[in-house]
């Protein structure tokens, strides 16, 4: 069985999200999801939608075997307890490969990291969604309602 992590806030889910989550699962047997949780975001806003509700959505998705909350402190905890044989960053996940292997490495985890491509062909950003949102719902200019 070779089990995949993927990662990421999930905030408003989209068609990258499942692309994502669909070329993981593509790369084993076992898809395994682990869920930011809010207190851990902090290189974007905070998410619009509460974790729990994060995990309940991601969890429905059919690529999707297990999902579970991040660790609110040590980031390896979730992973040293699954030991995938794979971890796939999202394109736009701002973390560096090489660090990742390293760092992995020396906690005795030897999980192949794997980068996935973005998937452009629509609506595929949650920040582009509440952009749209606050620009068609809440911010009309002269004429707008
Ligand atoms: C290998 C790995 C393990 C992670 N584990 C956790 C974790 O235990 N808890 C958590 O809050 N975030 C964890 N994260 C971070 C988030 O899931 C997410 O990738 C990060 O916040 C960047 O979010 P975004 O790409 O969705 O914006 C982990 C990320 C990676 C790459
Ligand atoms: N368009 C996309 N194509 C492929 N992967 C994506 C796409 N959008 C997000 N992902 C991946 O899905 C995971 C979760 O992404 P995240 O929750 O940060 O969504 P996002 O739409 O990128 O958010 P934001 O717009 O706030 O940056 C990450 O691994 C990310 O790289």
């Amino acid at each position: 069985m070779r089990r995949v992590v993927a990662t990421g806030t999930f905030d408003i889910l989209h068609p990258g999200h499942l692309y994502y989550l669909e070329e993981s699962r593509k790369l084993g047997d076992e898809l395994y999801v682990i869920v930011a949780r809010d207190a851990n975001v902090k290189h974007k806003p905070k998410p619009v939608i509460p974790e729990d509700q994060r995990l309940h959505m991601v969890a429905a998705l059919k690529p999707v075997d297990h999902a579970i909350l991040g660790d609110l402190h040590d980031m390896f905890r979730p992973i040293v307890e699954i030991r995938p044989d794979i971890i796939t960053l999202g394109f736009n996940q701002h973390f560096d490969e090489e660090r990742l292997r390293q760092n992995l490495g020396e906690r005795g985890l030897d999980a192949e990291v794997v980068r996935i491509a973005g998937y452009f062909g629509s609506l595929a950003s949650s920040s582009k969604i509440i952009e749209r949102i606050l620009n068609t719902r809440y911010r009309s200019g002269p004429g707008g309602s």
